[in-house]
């Protein structure tokens, strides 16, 4: 999956935004960011290879889900809002994405820049608990994606704002980026 700093046009948000500046490895690293790529193959290898990660993650509960007009009707405009709006959950966001394409925007401590990953099929990726994010379709305007969970599937977000910045999650993760040596600002 391509990582990059995205530029600051506010244009369509389904257009890729890229700033021209990469983002490396290490940058992900640091931010507690994880990417694996497990392409869909017809003789079903991928599924293994995500129960391997899943175990060893101790990931016990999946589900999937499908974004696209077709499928969510009156749901679709607001859903893709929901998930846009800039957010954070108390546990980890597990996706591997089956069909389809879409971008994770992560906020990069301390320049608080978004760094855009282009996902598709074959992408999984973890995003951890606290780190603030968001969620929005490419182009290609449809996603297929596995979601794992530690416990009972449910999506419960917590919109950027001066509450959600003292939610112990974010002040956890926060002091998670402070041990690693990653300076988090004031
Ligand atoms: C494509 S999975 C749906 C998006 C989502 O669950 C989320 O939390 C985005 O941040
Ligand atoms: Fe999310």
């Amino acid at each position: 999956m391509r990582a990059y700093y995205m530029d600051n046009d506010p244009s369509d948000q389904r257009l890729a935004h890229d700033s021209g500046r990469a983002v490396d490895a290490e940058t992900l690293d640091a931010l507690g960011v994880l990417r694996w790529h497990i392409p869909v193959d017809p003789e079903g290898k991928w599924e293994s290879e995500v129960d391997a990660i899943a175990n060893e993650r101790h990931y016990k509960n999946r589900d999937v889900v499908v974004v696209n007009k077709e499928g969510m009707g009156d749901q679709f405009e607001a859903t893709l809002k929901k998930f846009y709006h800039e957010h954070m959950h108390e546990d980890e966001e597990i996706r591997y994405v089956i069909e389809g394409g879409g971008y994770f925007d992560v906020r990069e401590a301390p320049t608080d820049e978004w760094i855009r990953l282009h996902v598709g099929s074959g992408d999984m990726l973890v995003l951890p608990a606290g780190i603030y994010h968001r969620f929005g379709l490419d182009m290609g305007m449809k996603s297929r994606t596995m979601r794992l969970f530690k416990d009972e599937p449910k999506w419960i977000a917590h919109n950027r704002g001066v509450d959600t910045d003292v939610n112990p999650f974010r002040v956890d993760y926060l002091k998670a980026l402070q041990s690693k040596g990653v300076a988090v600002g004031a």
